[in-house]
């Protein structure tokens, strides 16, 4: 792949989790995988830490943003923070919370201001922020807020699943199940369909992207009889998305739009809620699939999954989604590398 000529700036994720773990066995695989150059935004000793734990010879250089082009090839560059972390691996603990959310901050405000091409995030354990009174359920609200407070008032995030076989929307995201039908509103589909198509086309560069919007109800409502929010929350969705020049179908039964043929005949699909979209994309792609957020001035991608604390640390977590998740994020922030 074509280097971009930025780096990426990787946050550092939960310490007790996986991301340490496949941020530095990516490096150490960066020339066979093709990656684009990165820095990790975290504590230089908790890195080196984690690494001799896994058995890694990674050597790392304690970097400033614009000195990481340099060192990638010998080096894993490093940014300091200067806050220092346990290395516990399976450990979620919210005392790291301080330093979790500043790596995050701080790969958004080099991205913002040129230093770094885009923002590829490691997983967080939501729970362990929370308890530190972080309010925010994840990082795509949170990125949406971080460039709304950076002058983007329209800044809409929307999370979208990128897998080789499907891209997939979930509009509804962290919420409890029990709310999506009252969270769930005409005007949200049309918005995120329309955030979906922009960035389609300006980032992925599909030139008329066709989009498939699945019902919520089974069967998308069997006619009124199995949920009304089928007629009338997605159906307008749909029409109004159409009147606005833009090919989309649905509402569509979601049990039978993500099998290999119906997949043939849409280029990104919108589920109503979380599970809808993450189980087709987790399903068909667990290792290859990115969580990147659409609607941002910035790009942002991250793993697909998540901090998975019960293989910190041993050597058997797979950098694949990782070094998938940056690769995206290069050609995202430089399009020109699809053609
Ligand atoms: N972007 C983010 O920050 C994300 C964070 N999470 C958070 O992660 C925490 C744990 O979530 P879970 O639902 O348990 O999902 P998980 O993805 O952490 O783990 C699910 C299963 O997949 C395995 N697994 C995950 N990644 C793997 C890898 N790279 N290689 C090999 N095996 C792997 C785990 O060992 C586990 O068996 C939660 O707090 C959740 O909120 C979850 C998804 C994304
Ligand atoms: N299940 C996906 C997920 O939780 C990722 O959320 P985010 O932290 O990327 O917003």
């Amino acid at each position: 792949m074509r280097a971009s000529i930025k780096p990426l700036a990787v946050t550092m994720g939960d310490p007790g989790g996986i991301g340490p773990d496949v941020a530095l066995l990516a490096w150490n695989e960066r020339v066979k995988r093709e990656l684009p150059p990165f820095y990790v935004l975290a504590d230089p000793a908790f890195l080196a830490s984690r690494a001799a734990l896994l058995g890694l010879d990674v050597p790392i250089a304690e970097v400033a943003p614009g000195e990481a082009l340099e060192a990638w090839s010998e080096h894993l560059p490093v940014v300091p923070l200067g806050m220092s972390v346990p290395d516990r691996p399976g450990i979620a603990d919210p005392g790291t919370a301080a330093a979790v959310i500043a790596s995050i901050d701080r790969a958004v405000a080099d991205t913002q201001a040129g230093i770094a091409a885009g923002v590829v995030t490691n997983p967080i354990q939501k729970k362990a922020l929370y308890d530190a009174g972080f309010t925010h359920p994840g990082h795509t609200e949170y990125l949406g807020e971080l460039a709304q407070r950076a002058g983007a008032a329209d800044a809409t995030p929307v999370m979208l699943l990128a897998g080789p076989e499907l891209l997939v929307v979930p509009v509804t995201v962290h919420i409890p199940l029990h709310n999506v039908p009252k969270m769930l509103t005409t005007s949200l589909i049309v918005n995120v369909g329309r955030v979906v198509h922009q960035d389609l086309v300006r980032r992925f560069r599909i030139k008329a992207p066709r989009i498939a919007i699945a019902g919520l109800n089974p069967h998308a409502g069997e006619g009124g009889a199995l949920g009304f929010e089928d007629d009338e929350i997605v159906a307008p969705a749909v029409a109004e998305l159409r009147s606005m020049g833009i090919d989309v179908q649905g509402p569509l039964p979601a049990d039978t739009m993500f099998h290999a043929e119906a997949r043939a005949g849409y280029d990104c699909a919108l589920a109503m809620y979380h599970d809808q979209a993450l189980i087709p994309a987790k399903t068909l792609a667990f290792h290859d699939a990115v969580n990147a957020t659409l609607g941002l001035p910035f790009v942002r991608t991250s793993p697909d999954h998540g901090t998975a604390l019960g293989i910190a640390g041993t050597g058997s977590a797979r950098p694949d989604s990782f070094a998938a998740a940056v690769r995206l994020a290069a050609v995202l922030a430089d399009p020109g590398l699809i053609e």
